[in-house]
């Protein structure tokens, strides 16, 4: 697998948290989904790989070199954070002209282009933005360097969904080039489960799974259980239970094997937001 970012073993330690022992790979070419709860450790993954939180160990592999690139590496680099800093007393026309001294490969139009197709304004203050077209600006100065990687934290939280559907669709033009690829954190699964290739789930520091989007929604599912019926299910593949006013819905992590198991029982499919909520969060038994 020719991968474009690959995180190995990766600790960071904070006084009541921990990052730890974080691994995955993104191959070149896809979009990788970061879920968690508030505080997983999304952002501070993120910013380890880029270098502005500093790892206590660990290896972070991304575009063929280590994350000690420096510049070189930033030229192909395109980042938003959810705090992105803007100039707020300029206009994204000036914003453009000091990002155009910052990076080699600055492409004016191509910025000028996604601030008509994102409907923002050259000439109007930044502080006079909403939250949603400060979030539109950081991603089209994100991408107007022709970055290789882009890694975004929570780059449609604020947006609605008409907008949310423009930069999804900006998100699958970029990576239609092979060399390219996408690290997105988001709360917003249902925007994952359009757009990723892979998805990685953190709870509490750790990497609960780390795998293809569409193998984990294929094997993942659902059981609609009356009071009891969940004891029939092997215990292996139940990853977690939440009581309903009907009995139970219980998690399965092996869709297939319980459907041959227990022939009766009904199984929907499985979204990322069950699988999220179910597995950190329900009651296991
Ligand atoms: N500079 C820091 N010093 C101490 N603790 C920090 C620092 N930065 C983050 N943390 C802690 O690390 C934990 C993970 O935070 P992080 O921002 O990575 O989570 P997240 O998954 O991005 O959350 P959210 O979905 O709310 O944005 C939190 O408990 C946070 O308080």
């Amino acid at each position: 697998m020719d991968t474009i970012l690959k995180v190995s073993h990766l600790c960071k330690q904070y006084s009541g948290f921990a990052l730890t022992d974080v691994s995955f790979e993104l191959p070149k070419g896809s979009i990788m989904g970061l879920i968690g709860e508030n505080g997983a450790g999304k952002t501070t993954t993120i910013k380890a790989i880029i270098g502005a939180v500093r790892r206590d160990s660990g290896e972070i592999s991304l575009l063929g070199g280590d994350n000690t690139g420096g510049s070189a590496l930033k030229q192909d680099l395109g980042v938003v954070l959810d705090d992105s800093f803007f100039y707020f007393m300029l206009n994204p026309i000036e914003i453009g002209r000091i990002l155009r001294a910052a990076y080699r490969n600055w492409d004016d139009a191509l910025y000028r282009s996604y601030l008509g197709r994102f409907h923002l304004p050259e000439k109007k203050k930044v502080k006079e933005f909403s939250s949603g077209m400060r979030m539109k600006l950081a991603i089209a100065a994100a991408l107007a360097h022709h970055p290789r990687l882009l890694l975004l934290d929570e780059p449609t939280s604020g947006l609605d969904p008409v907008v949310r559907g423009e930069i999804l669709d900006v998100f699958l033009d970029f990576i239609q080039d092979e060399e390219h690829g996408i690290l997105l954190s988001s709360h917003i699964t249902g925007d994952l489960e359009k757009i990723a290739d892979y998805i990685t789930f953190l709870h509490e520091g750790r990497v609960v799974l780390s795998e293809q989007k569409d193998a984990l929604l294929e094997r993942y599912g659902v059981a609609r259980c009356a009071e009891g019926e969940w004891a029939q299910i092997d215990a292996r593949y139940r990853s977690g239970m939440r009581q309903n006013r009907f009995g139970c819905e219980v998690l399965v992590n092996d869709r297939r094997a319980v459907e041959r198991q227990c022939p009766g029982l009904v199984i929907d499919p499985a979204s990322l937001d069950d699988i999220m909520t179910d597995t950190v969060g329900g009651d296991r038994r």
